[in-house]
């Protein structure tokens, strides 16, 4: 097979031709909506992929009458449509990631198959992201998982768990043996290539033995800048007497704070050996950064705001995430010891402290804008570790490269960046939530003490 080859995305099937994997009725009959979610994880980090039972969410062609009502909508774009999540089925993402069914570091995707991008056959689907406090723009590691989810699905030749109704074709690239799939998620286009064995003429699964990769929204290093950490109240125990920290503004489909680890009191060894007790440590240092930061970013001029705007969208953006890292990504000056060259490790506190357990994608992509605008080219594909990938000698380690650069705006150099990793299957789920059970409607038991408190 020499020429890229074609192939439908999607049977006519009807959905009682799809695996259907039904809750029995005895539980069902008291229980509103059913969700039904694939599970995978990245690295060990979670992805709970809704494909079943989240209403369709509204999306207004101009010349057909929409489906639902568009009262607060203008239309349905991807990001409207993210609106209306947030702002109608926020209670579905609570049952979804909070406990009983998930737990603080729950991470998950709904699959929207009609955006802006679907319908003019530019993306495969579209997708939200599902955070422990809401729904942000990118995710590396959910998209890698999802790359894999679709190319399986697609060539197994058995019955699907769902069918999109996508209108653009899978292509098969006989070159690079890999199949092309390009997902629409909150900051833009992103284009995968998953690689695949055929099994027969028309059927084929992911090749598991290769890595997905992506190529994300461009990136771009946004500034570096300094904290003052005076006042008492914003200080944690390991600052010592540090009074002030510096890190780096950068981003990768989201805004990241990089910040090595010896600026917040921290050592290498923190990040490679974590504890329970270092853990929260971290945790705590990264809050009082962040929430120091927003504080400051509402007092500071509209030049300083410009840190978190993205030069070719108006949106107001938010802080994301903080990276804690082990090594500098300007000089590439080791002071984590074991890790080989052209290899960085670090930890993300994204959302509400929320621990990724991969490398985190979009925190690659941003960490890799840093280092390539402040003069290290990074011509050599770099390899980010997590704790997770790090404890396991190296397995589910991401690798990152500039595969180009973009414009942005007038003002900004982007830089185009490649993720790749390996997406796993832990299992498939049917999730119900009972009429009358508001504990199983999500809660958080570190926060019950606040709920008593208001
Ligand atoms: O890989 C990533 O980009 C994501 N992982 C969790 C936090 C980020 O959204």
């Amino acid at each position: 097979m020499s020429r890229k080859r074609r192939f439908p995305s999607h049977d006519d099937g009807s959905p009682d031709e799809l695996h259907n994997i039904n809750v029995p009725t005895f539980i069902s009959q008291s229980c509103g909506t059913e969700l039904k979610t694939v599970e995978m994880h990245t690295c060990g980090e979670p992805t709970r992929i809704v494909y079943s039972g989240y209403p369709d969410l509204p999306y207004a062609l101009p010349t057909v009458t929409p489906m639902y009502p568009l009262s607060d909508l203008q239309s349905g774009t991807l990001l409207e449509q993210r609106e209306y999540a947030m702002s109608h089925h926020d209670n579905l993402r609570r049952a979804l990631i909070c406990e009983p069914r998930g737990h603080r570091d729950m991470y998950g995707a709904v699959l929207c198959w009609r955006t802006e991008l679907t319908e003019t056959g530019k993306a495969h689907t579209g997708v939200l992201f599902l955070t422990n406090d809401g729904y942000s723009t990118m995710c590396g590691h959910a998209t890698l998982a999802l790359g894999r989810l679709i190319v399986d699905q697609a060539g197994s030749g058995e019955k699907k768990l769902f069918d999109l109704g996508m209108s653009k074709d899978l292509m098969y690239d006989p070159k690079t043996q890999t199949m092309a799939v390009d997902l629409h998620v909150p900051c833009g286009l992103v284009s995968l290539q998953v690689p695949v064995v055929f099994i027969g003429t028309d059927t084929w699964k992911v090749d598991t033995s290769r890595m997905i990769s992506y190529q994300g929204t461009p990136s771009w290093f946004s500034d570096s800048t300094f904290l003052s950490f005076s006042e008492p109240a914003t200080r944690w125990p390991e600052l010592g007497d540090r009074e002030e920290v510096n890190f780096g503004i950068a981003y990768g489909g989201a805004f990241y704070i990089m910040v090595e680890a010896k600026r917040l009191g921290f050592t290498a060894s923190d990040l490679e050996n974590i504890t329970p007790s270092g853990l929260a440590a971290l945790s705590n240092a990264t809050r009082l950064l962040k929430e120091e930061f927003n504080r400051r970013l509402v007092e500071w001029p509209e030049t300083r705001r410009m840190w978190l705007r993205h030069p070719d969208y108006k949106d107001d953006h938010t802080l994301y995430g903080v990276i804690v890292t082990a090594r500098p990504s300007s000089t590439g000056q080791d002071t984590y010891s074991n890790l080989p060259p052209n290899a960085e490790s670090g930890i993300c506190f994204f959302a509400n402290q929320q621990v990724d357990r991969s490398p985190t994608g979009s925190g690659a992509q941003a960490r890799v804008a840093l280092g390539w605008s402040l003069a290290d080219p990074h011509p050599e594909p770099r390899t980010f570790h997590s704790p997770v990938s790090w404890a396991y000698g190296g397995e589910g380690a991401f690798v990152a490269e500039v595969v180009g650069h973009k414009r942005l705006g007038n003002v900004s150099q982007g830089v185009k960046v490649k993720i790749s990793g390996k997406a796993r299957y832990t299992g498939v789920s049917s999730f119900v939530v009972e009429d009358d059970d508001e504990i199983g409607k999500g809660f958080w038991f570190d926060e019950l003490g606040k709920r008593s408190e208001s």
